[in-house]
């Protein structure tokens, strides 16, 4: 079977502190959050920008967290602010990977990885999608 997956990663800074967090990071602090996605398929789509059925979905709508609050991603946010979740690295690659599913045709397989530090990353994929 035909299998494309596409990768990209980019970068957002933010502020967040974990609710109930027995520690410093129950404080406001705030982190150069990494991300890569790869998202897999068997079959090509259109896009909002192209209409012939020539990619797996566009980079933009992977991309959609990079950018600044004010344009809906989580760029300069307050994490507490923008997602309706406790802020920790696991969370935030879950909330990513849910609404970057309601971005993108039905079919893709994905996988979101959220760097909160250069050593400490979470991968979040959901197989039962
Ligand atoms: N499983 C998780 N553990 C922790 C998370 C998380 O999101 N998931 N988050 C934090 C804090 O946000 C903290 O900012 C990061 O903590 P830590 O890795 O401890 O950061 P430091 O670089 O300051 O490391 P030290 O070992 O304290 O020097 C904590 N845990
Ligand atoms: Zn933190």
């Amino acid at each position: 079977m035909p299998t494309w997956t596409l990768h990209t990663t980019f970068k957002f800074d933010a502020a967040h502190r974990i609710e109930g967090y027995d520690g410093k990071c129950g404080r406001l602090h705030g982190h150069s959050y990494k991300v890569h996605i790869s998202a897999e398929s068997n079959k090509l789509n259109p896009s909002k920008y192209l209409n012939t059925d020539d990619m797996v979905c566009d980079f933009k709508e992977l991309k959609w967290a990079a950018k600044g609050s004010e344009k809906g991603g989580l760029d300069h946010s307050v994490l507490n602010e923008e997602i309706p979740v406790n802020p920790t690295a696991e969370r935030i690659a879950e909330f990513i990977y849910k609404e970057t599913m309601s971005r993108i045709p039905e079919g893709i397989t994905l996988k979101v990885t959220v760097w909160e530090t250069e050593n400490c990353w979470v991968e979040y994929t959901d197989e039962g999608e």
